[in-house]
């Protein structure tokens, strides 16, 4: 039975490491009224170009309020953190994010919501109409241009989150939970597909999950965090080869001994009734 000293593989890199965002010694504390939470503290982690790092961690630890600080939405109390090696002191325009809510704008088409950060962005007309009929292409939903969300199934409303999320071909993706509210088979369905579109679009994806076996299926990395006030506990390489078949990988023996693994080292940090 593997245990938190199981020896994990080395990190096998496929593509020129480039660190695109750094976390430094990082520490975030929130005030609320009289009092106060050290939710991180000398927190050190490097994303690398090109990279799906997978993110876990005890509920609480501070895993949205990591994503939030990359996108610039939020500032550290503490220590850095670099975008392309630089600090990111307001909201980042290079990134989209997904989150388990799809906040479409049930008003409009599916063509209408995908353009939509286009058009923020002042893109003409022509090219709009392109790159929105290309993500329609990539995530699979041609003939549904001009359906409405209220009209969609839950898979199809993410297909459209994502594609509205690509569609500015942003360099990060932050996913926070995307396939939360999804039942096991979509969520299947949605893992493979996000792999296909990770794989076209070379983007750097920053996965937040509760569920050990989606980070390992999808990640390079998994990396543990630990309770308040959280640390990286482990940054396990996922030696497990691409393109990945998800429906067959958990049979893999290879896939379930990292996943025991990961539980070994999480549950460590898990007090009786938590959650993950
Ligand atoms: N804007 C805020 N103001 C005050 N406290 C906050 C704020 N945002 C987050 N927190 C607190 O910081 C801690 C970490 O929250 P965060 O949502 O980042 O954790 P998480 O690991 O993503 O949790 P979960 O896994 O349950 O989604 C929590 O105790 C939360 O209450």
């Amino acid at each position: 039975m593997p245990n938190a000293s199981t020896p994990v593989a080395t990190h096998m890199a496929t593509h020129t490491v480039r660190p695109k965002i750094e976390f430094q010694r990082l520490g975030k504390r929130f005030h609320r009224k009289s009092q106060s939470v050290t939710v991180m503290e000398g927190l050190d982690l490097t994303v690398n170009e090109g990279e799906f790092v997978c993110v876990v961690g005890p509920s609480g630890c501070g895993k949205s309020t990591l994503l939030n600080m990359s996108a610039g939405l939020m500032l550290p109390s503490a220590g850095k953190v670099l975008y392309d090696g630089a600090p990111v002191p307001e909201p980042n325009t290079k990134v989209g994010y997904v989150t388990q809510k799809d906040n479409l704008m049930p008003w409009r088409t599916v063509t209408a919501n995908i353009a939509l950060p286009l058009q923020i962005r002042r893109m003409g007309k022509d090219a709009i109409r392109n790159r929105v009929a290309e993500m329609i292409e990539l995530v699979g939903l041609a003939g549904f241009e001009k359906a409405y969300p209220g009209e969609l199934s839950g898979g199809m409303r993410k297909r459209v989150t994502l594609a509205r999320t690509l569609a500015h071909k942003p360099e990060v993706i932050f996913a926070d939970e995307p396939f939360g509210a999804l039942d096991a088979q979509l969520r299947g369905i949605m893992q493979q597909e996000l792999l296909r579109i990770w794989a076209a679009s070379k983007c750097t994806v920053v996965f937040i999950t509760h569920d050990i076996s989606e980070a390992v299926a999808l990640g390079d990395r998994v990396v543990v965090l630990s309770a308040r006030p959280s640390q990286v506990k482990v940054d396990v390489p996922i030696d497990l080869p691409r393109p990945r078949d998800l429906s067959k990988l958990r049979f893999d023996p290879r896939f379930s001994e990292l996943n025991e693994y990961l539980w070994s080292v999480l549950s460590e940090d898990l007090n009786e009734g938590d959650e993950v």
